[in-house]
């Protein structure tokens, strides 16, 4: 699913900008950036001699007696058979007006290209690192931020290429135009070319050298304010209704405001010192036009033969400050923007290694026809000094109807995410039917699974896509859906009192749905999928105690086909567990069935004491 890019392991962060792009990049990319390197090419030599043509045609307007004197004229007036000088003339200014025509054409169909690629790079590159992302395992969502996430693959990969890669073409297009023209200008007067070369790259370089340092501390500044701008945004919206309850508007406002401000602030400097520049230049460049006629009468040339040059010059002008001034855009706008390619290459290149794999990549399939085995099991999270699981012994029957039950941070959860393959133990092992739950066989594991979670989380969409979450709408089958929702207890509600039945929209995360009507969903959904182990955490916990009891039993009829594991607060919800686990502090401390362990478990006695 990934894309072939050359997977030798990226060893080092100290790459330079072009060895990032490059590993940035896909072969095929790199080959089309190649490619528009030559077209580059071909545009500044384009624009060059739309440029030079015109001398020729001018000193011949001035003086036609040239044409007999410059042995080139001479032999195209000749080869041409024109009739008079004015007819050569006439052919000359069509020449140079085809050569200007066509050198703007190229330099049309180069922008058309640039752009093409780098808005392709941003489709590209965004969907690269959101594969990435979604192959990275569960433990590395759990210490990042989803909304900084969600920030870089939308709006920092446009900054890389709207910005960045822009910025890069640029320079390369306009430094081949101004080293071209000024190569031509060289021919016709060394010592003017030379001087102008000093005088405008000197003042350039100078102004490269004062702004580098401080662009690229402002870039990385923007990338941390702007993540800052997302984070609180989200959090703000996201939890609406306690930011209301609570008053706490302002507060989220004051927090948005502070990062805003240092945002606004980083791309002021970032636009102003792309611009300033452009004003300084064009009075030296008229300094310096001044500057080149006094010079020349002072060689004692007349005005009127300073006419082709300097029109020459004023045309050569016209063309090399704004390539000038766009060159320096683009240093400005690479080095402002050097943060996000260093973040980019170190998520999307150097991080590559840790990634998982994707479904389709999975190599083994696993079975499920007797048990699940925990051997020895700790699990301790990043970063945390204690082990959550401190070498967990059980087993899963398949088929059986089991219950989790434990103090609030027992560790019930954990136990659960590490059963479904979605982070894996320090020590000791998991094994379906003998085969250890591993990177190559969890995808084909976690198929068999059906997960509701505390929270549900439902996408703004008909009730019938969300219960048949991630299937194409094409693919979907409807009378599977009815099932599962029937199973679910959620049928007859939808049925009777949805305006569109199963086309209802459900809005932003089923805003318009209760809390119980929303893990219905869920139950329905991860039934849907018909799974052979139903994993059910605290989902059942919105519903009163008679829907609870009726989902489950209709969940318990078919534990004869498939495993149920439920996390349980509520012990009586456990009543017809075939085996209950008692989790303590991250130990097992009982297991057996509900009347078992209010036989032999005081610690289960006592949570059935708490509930009365
Ligand atoms: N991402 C995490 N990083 C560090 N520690 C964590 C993380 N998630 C959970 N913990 C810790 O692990 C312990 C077990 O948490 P877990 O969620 O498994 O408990 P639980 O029994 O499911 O609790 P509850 O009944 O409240 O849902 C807790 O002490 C918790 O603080």
């Amino acid at each position: 699913m990934r894309e072939c890019r050359s997977l030798k392991p990226i060893s080092t962060e100290k790459r330079n900008f072009i060895q990032k792009l490059y590993d940035i990049l896909t072969p095929k990319e790199r080959l089309h950036a190649v490619f528009l390197f030559f077209l580059s090419l071909v545009t500044a030599f384009a624009q060059a001699f739309g440029v030079f043509s015109v001398f020729p045609f001018i000193n011949v307007v001035m003086d036609p007696a040239v044409i007999h004197s410059n042995e080139w004229l001479l032999w195209a007036y000749e080869k041409g058979n024109f009739a008079d000088e004015n007819a050569f003339m006439m052919f000359l200014g069509i020449v140079v007006f085809i050569a200007i025509f066509f050198s703007s054409i190229i330099s049309a169909l180069t922008i058309w290209a640039k752009m093409r690629y780098v808005m392709r790079r941003n489709h590209d590159i965004s969907r690269r690192l959101l594969t990435t992302y979604l192959s990275r395992s569960y433990a590395f969502f759990l210490q990042k931020n989803t909304s900084e996430l969600a920030q870089t693959i939308l709006a920092e990969v446009k900054q890389l290429t709207d910005q960045y890669l822009i910025g890069l073409f640029e320079i390369v297009i306009n430094t081949m135009i101004f080293i071209s023209i000024i190569v031509m200008l060289l021919w016709v007067d060394t010592l003017v070319t030379l001087g102008a070369v000093v005088f405008l790259g000197g003042t350039y370089v100078l102004l490269n050298m004062f702004i580098r340092d401080g662009l690229k501390k402002k870039g990385a500044g923007r990338v941390e304010s702007n993540q800052g701008r997302y984070k609180i945004a989200s959090e703000a919206l996201d939890s609406i209704k306690t930011t209301k309850v609570m008053g706490v508007e302002n507060y989220f406002i004051r927090e948005y405001s502070k990062y805003s401000k240092k945002y606004a602030q980083y791309n002021t400097y970032y636009k102003v010192a792309g611009k300033i520049p452009h004003y300084l230049i064009e009075s030296i460049a008229f300094g310096g036009i001044v500057f080149f006629i006094v010079f020349q009468l002072g060689r004692g040339n007349d005005v009127i033969t300073l006419i082709p040059l300097i029109s020459l010059f004023a045309l050569a002008g016209k063309r090399i400050l704004p390539a000038l001034q766009k060159l320096y855009g683009g240093v400005v706008q690479v080095h402002f923007n050097q943060a996000i390619l260093d973040k980019l290459h170190l998520d999307l290149v150097v991080a590559e290694e840790q990634t998982d794999e994707l479904e389709g990549e999975n190599k083994e399939a696993i079975s499920f026809t007797r048990k699940i085995r925990f051997q020895d099991v700790l699990f301790t999270y990043e970063g945390a000094s204690e082990k959550v699981l401190k070498g967990i012994n059980l087993e899963i029957e398949k088929n059986a109807m089991i219950g989790f039950v434990g103090t609030t941070g027992s560790g019930k959860t954990t136990l659960i995410d590490l059963l479904m393959g979605l982070m894996t133990p320090d020590s000791g092992q998991i094994t379906i039917d003998g085969t250890p739950l591993s990177k190559s066989t969890v995808k084909s594991w976690q198929k068999r699974i059906g997960y509701v979670p505390q929270d549900i989380y439902l996408s703004d969409d008909t009730i019938c896509n969300n219960i048949a979450f991630g299937v194409k709408k094409d693919d979907i089958d409807e009378e599977r859906v009815r099932r599962a929702a029937q199973l679910a207890a959620i049928h007859t509600f939808i049925e009777s009192e949805l305006p569109e039945q199963y086309s209802t929209e459900i809005g932003e995360r089923g805003v318009r749905l209760s809390g119980g009507q929303r893990q219905r969903i869920g139950l329905a959904r991860a039934l849907y999928r018909n799974p052979d182990v139903l994993v059910l955490d605290e989902a059942t916990s919105a519903l009163d105690g008679a829907t609870e009891e009726a989902v489950l039993k209709d969940i318990g009829k078919e534990a004869g086909s498939r495993t149920v594991i439920m996390i349980a607060h509520r012990l009586t919800t456990l009543i017809n567990c075939d085996q209950i686990f008692v989790l303590e502090g991250g130990e097992l401390i009982g297991q057996g069935t509900y009347e078992e362990l209010m036989q032999s478990n005081e610690r289960f006695r006592q949570m059935a004491r708490m509930e009365k």
